[in-house]
C-alpha cells in the first residue's frame, strides 16, 4: 500500500515522460521479423513491453536491452523458431493480440498464456477474423487465453472490422504480410496507426486509402532493420496534463510527446473543457511530436461520444477525473470498450470517484459525472484493482485532497510507467 502525495503548492517543472508503449511493442515485433539490426532508442521498459521482448527472445530472436536502448538482431519474416514453453503475455493485451496475428502464419505451434486480468479479456475478436485468413487459434470455451496458435499458410482476404480496435487491425496487418496475395482491412473508425507507419519505415507496402479507414497490405515484403527513436507516450503525459489542469498553482511542460492525431483525443478534450493548454509541434521525420504546456485551469464540462473514443481510449479514466473537477455535468458515451480493458474501467472509475464524494451515474457505455470544486472523501483507501491506469488516475486525484489517501495494488503502475512516482516527485519539487 502506498501513501499518496498531496500538492498544496502545485506541480511545476519540465518533464520528458518515458517512451510510447504502443510504439515500443511494435518496434520490437517489426524489428524481430526484419533482416539485419534494429536499434530502438527511448524504449519503454514497462512490464508490458518487457513481455513482448521476452516473447521474441523465446521465439529465438537475440535482443539486447541496456537502459532504454534496444538492439535486435532481426531474423526475417521466416526466421522465428517455435518456443519450447508457453509464451507469457503477462498483463498485455497488445502483445497477445498482435502476436496472434504474427504467429498465425508461422510454420509451428505456439501456446500463449497471461495473468489473471489478461485471461479474462476477449480474444475471439482476433481469432475470428484471423480464421478468415486461414489462421487457426484455439481459445478457452469463454473465448479467452490460454490460446494455441496453430500456424498455417495464410490466404489474402478482404475484411471489415467489427470493433474499433488498433490491436485487432494490427493483428490482421501482421497476418496479411504473410498471406498469398494483397489483403484489404477496413476499419469502423480510425484507430492508432503506429503499425502502418512503422511497417512503411521498414520497407513494407501498406497503404491507407483517402477515407482513412481502408488499408491495403502487400504480402511477403523484405523488411530491413531500422533505427527507431520512440517519442514520449501521450497516454503517460496525460496524467500530468490532467494533474496540471486540476491542481492549483501548477505549470508543467511535457517535452517530445507523440502527437499522432489518432492519439491526441485528450488534447481536444482539454481544449473543449477550456484548459490552459499550449501545443508546440516540433519538426520530426517520423511520428509527429511536440511539447505541451499546461497550467491550472477553470474547467467547463464536456460531452463525448462513440466517434471521439478511439483517440482517447486509454485516457478516459482521466477524462472522468477532469469532469469530476469541472463546473457542471459531463457525459461520456459510446465507451463500452472500457469494460474489457485490464479492469472494467467504467465500474472501477465509478467506484474510485465515489470514494472522493463525486456523484456519478454508471451507464452501460459510459458515465454521467457531476463536477465539484473539491473532494468530499468517503473512503481513504483508493485501489488500482491491478490496473495501471486506475492506479495513476487515483494518484493524480489525491494531489488535491486535504486528507491523506492511500493506494492499494500500486505495483500495477509498472505495467506502463515504471518511473511514475519518481516523475511525480520531480514535479512536486520536494513537497510532502
Ligand atoms: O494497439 C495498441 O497499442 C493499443 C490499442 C488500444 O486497444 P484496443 O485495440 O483494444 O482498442 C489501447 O487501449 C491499448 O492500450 C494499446
Ligand atoms: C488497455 C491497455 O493495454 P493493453 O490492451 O495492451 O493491455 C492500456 O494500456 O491501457
Amino acid at each position: 500500500m502506498k501513501i499518496l502525495p498531496t500538492a498544496p503548492q502545485g506541480l511545476q517543472g519540465t518533464l520528458q515522460v518515458p517512451g510510447d508503449k504502443s510504439i515500443s511493442h511494435r518496434a520490437l515485433m517489426i524489428g524481430s521479423i526484419s533482416e539485419g539490426e534494429t536499434q530502438i532508442e527511448n524504449f519503454l521498459t514497462g512490464e508490458d513491453c518487457l513481455s513482448t521482448l521476452q516473447a521474441f527472445r523465446d521465439l529465438g530472436v537475440q535482443i539486447e536491452l541496456t537502459g532504454t536502448q534496444v538492439t535486435i538482431h532481426g531474423v526475417g519474416l521466416t526466421g522465428l523458431k517455435a518456443a519450447n514453453h508457453p509464451l507469457d503475455m503477462g498483463n498485455s493485451g497488445t502483445t497477445t493480440r498482435l502476436m496472434m496475428g504474427l504467429l498465425a502464419g508461422q510454420p509451428f505451434e505456439s501456446h500463449l498464456t497471461g495473468d489473471d486480468s489478461l485471461q479474462k479479456r476477449p480474444m475471439k475478436r482476433v481469432a475470428e477474423p484471423l480464421s478468415q485468413f486461414g489462421g487457426r487459434i484455439d481459445l478457452s470455451r469463454a473465448g479467452t487465453l490460454p490460446a494455441t496458435v496453430i500456424g498455417q499458410p495464410l490466404h489474402a482476404t478482404n475484411y471489415q472490422l467489427k470493433v474499433a480496435s488498433a490491436q485487432v487491425k494490427s493483428a490482421l496487418i501482421l497476418a496479411a504480410l504473410q498471406a498469398d496475395g494483397p489483403s484489404t482491412i477496413k476499419e469502423l473508425l480510425p484507430t492508432r496507426d503506429h503499425t502502418e507507419i512503422m511497417l512503411r519505415q521498414f520497407g513494407a507496402e501498406v497503404e491507407t486509402a483517402a477515407d482513412g479507414l481502408t488499408i491495403t497490405v502487400q504480402p511477403q515484403p523484405k523488411l530491413r532493420g531500422q533505427s527507431v527513436v520512440v517519442p514520449s507516450d501521450i497516454s503517460s503525459a496525460a496524467f500530468f496534463l490532467v494533474a496540471g489542469a486540476i491542481t492549483p498553482h501548477s505549470a508543467i511542460i511535457l517535452t517530445n510527446v507523440n502527437l499522432n492525431p489518432t492519439r491526441t483525443g485528450i488534447l481536444q478534450v482539454l481544449q473543449k473543457m477550456q484548459a490552459d493548454l499550449t501545443i508546440t509541434p516540433k519538426p520530426s521525420d517520423g511520428e509527429p511530436l511536440g511539447d505541451l504546456t499546461i497550467k491550472t485551469s477553470d474547467l467547463a464540462p464536456i460531452e463525448i461520444g462513440a466517434a471521439d473514443i478511439p483517440a482517447v481510449i486509454d485516457e478516459l479514466p482521466l477524462v472522468a477525473l477532469l469532469a469530476a473537477r469541472a463546473q457542471g455535468q459531463s457525459v461520456i458515451r459510446g465507451a463500452e470498450e472500457l469494460r474489457v480493458k485490464e479492469t472494467d474501467r467504467i465500474a472501477t472509475v465509478v467506484s474510485e470517484l465515489r470514494k472522493l464524494g463525486v456523484t456519478v451515474e454508471e451507464l452501460p457505455d459510459g458515465m454521467i459525472i457531476q463536477g465539484r470544486p473539491a473532494w468530499d472523501i468517503q473512503d481513504h483507501q483508493l485501489d488500482s484493482y491491478g490496473d495501471h491506469r486506475l492506479g495513476m488516475m487515483n494518484a493524480i486525484a489525491a494531489l488535491t485532497a486535504d486528507e491523506q489517501l492511500t493506494l492499494a495494488n500500486e505495483a500495477a503502475i509498472r505495467v506502463s510507467y515504471p518511473t511514475f512516482f519518481a516523475d511525480l516527485d520531480h514535479l512536486l519539487g520536494g513537497q510532502a
